[in-house]
């Protein structure tokens, strides 16, 4: 089973405006109310691409409902532990270029954070859990040594697509996977990424330092993935980019629904960048015979000189 851990769900408000204007007012006709959040947004994508899939978090208030019941009507087996205050709504603008105001999570006590680790407890041999998105001020350090050991002593592969110091953290519990984007990379190692060698060297770096493997997502650009054998770049077919909310969080889904149906490392890496670009292309996130149609334009190179 693949679990997924957000601290910090969203609704993402989504709203397209022919051109939008600071200090004016806009109108728009068409909005949507995604239910957001990394780790929401791969179990969306994993239950598309026909994966079974517990999404875990936490969630509050009539935003909270909205998501869980979201969720559940997509099939999604949920376990949030309820907070108090409302989960947050991140506004989405899409313009000519795209605008994002994502709010702050919610201050999650010593108890709800208890909650939260008893329904890890259920992780067993075999399955994966994917802790994605922000984590909040008020989860210690502790907390997320503590999921690293449960994860080791369960043998339970860890996935962590997060931003920001617990990145740096979180790289040293030994995960299965980890998929920063180009941003996040350069934040950790605190330089700017500005090519493939860029972010070739940090990523085998933290291979060194005991990530399995690393997919570094680069926009338009496609996709890096290295871990101790291979290193390999792929590219980003061509189309019409809708809305790339959640274009990082469907590579994550590609790539371990692929590689749980028993794919090699290789091709569900492939996968995982069509199932981004096929989620660029689409409003909400991808669906399977969308990223099965791009699936042959990913075009892979392993790293050398000619692709630096
Ligand atoms: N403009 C684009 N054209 C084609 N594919 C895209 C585009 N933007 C994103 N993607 C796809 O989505 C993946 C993730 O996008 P990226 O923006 O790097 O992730 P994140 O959402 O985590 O910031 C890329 O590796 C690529 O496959
Ligand atoms: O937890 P954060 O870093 O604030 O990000 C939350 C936002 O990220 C998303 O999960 C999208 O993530 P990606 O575009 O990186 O795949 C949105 O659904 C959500 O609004």
């Amino acid at each position: 089973m693949i679990y997924t851990c957000t601290m910090t769900p969203s609704i993402d408000y989504t709203t397209y405006v022919q051109t939008f204007q600071t200090g004016d007012l806009n109108r728009t006709e068409q909005v949507a109310y995604y239910p957001g959040g990394k780790g929401i947004n791969v179990s969306r994508v994993l239950k598309r691409l026909g994966t079974n899939t517990a999404a875990l978090g936490f969630v509050g208030g009539f935003t909270g409902d909205y998501i869980e019941t979201f969720l559940q009507n997509e099939g999604i087996f949920t376990e949030f532990v309820r907070t108090g205050t409302t989960t947050r709504i991140n506004v989405k603008i899409k313009a000519d270029e795209e605008t994002e105001i994502n709010g702050p999570g919610p201050v999650l006590g010593e108890n709800l954070q208890a909650q939260l680790f008893s329904r890890l407890q259920a992780l067993q041999q075999g399955d994966t859990v994917v802790l994605a998105g922000r984590i909040p001020d008020s989860i210690r350090d502790t907390f997320l040594e503590k999921v690293g050991e449960l994860c080791r002593t369960r043998h339970v592969h860890l996935v962590v697509d997060t931003s920001g110091p617990r990145l740096k953290k979180l790289a040293k519990q030994q995960p299965f996977l980890m998929k920063p984007n180009q941003e996040e990379l350069g934040e950790l190692f605190d330089t700017t990424i500005h090519n493939w060698h860029d972010a070739h060297s940090c990523s085998q770096q933290l291979v060194e330092q005991g990530v399995s493997n690393v997919i570094v997502s680069m926009g338009g650009t496609g996709a890096l993935f290295v871990n101790s054998d291979i290193a390999l770049a792929a590219s980003a077919p061509d189309g019409h980019v809708e809305n790339t909310v959640g274009a990082g969080d469907s590579v994550v889904a590609g790539f371990l629904a692929s590689y749980e149906k028993g794919l090699n490392m290789v091709e569900a890496f492939q996968f995982g960048v069509a199932c981004g670009s096929a989620t660029a292309f689409s409003s909400d996130l991808c669906e399977r015979h969308q990223a099965e149609e791009l699936f042959q334009s990913v075009k892979l190179s392993t790293i050398s000189k000619d692709v630096m």
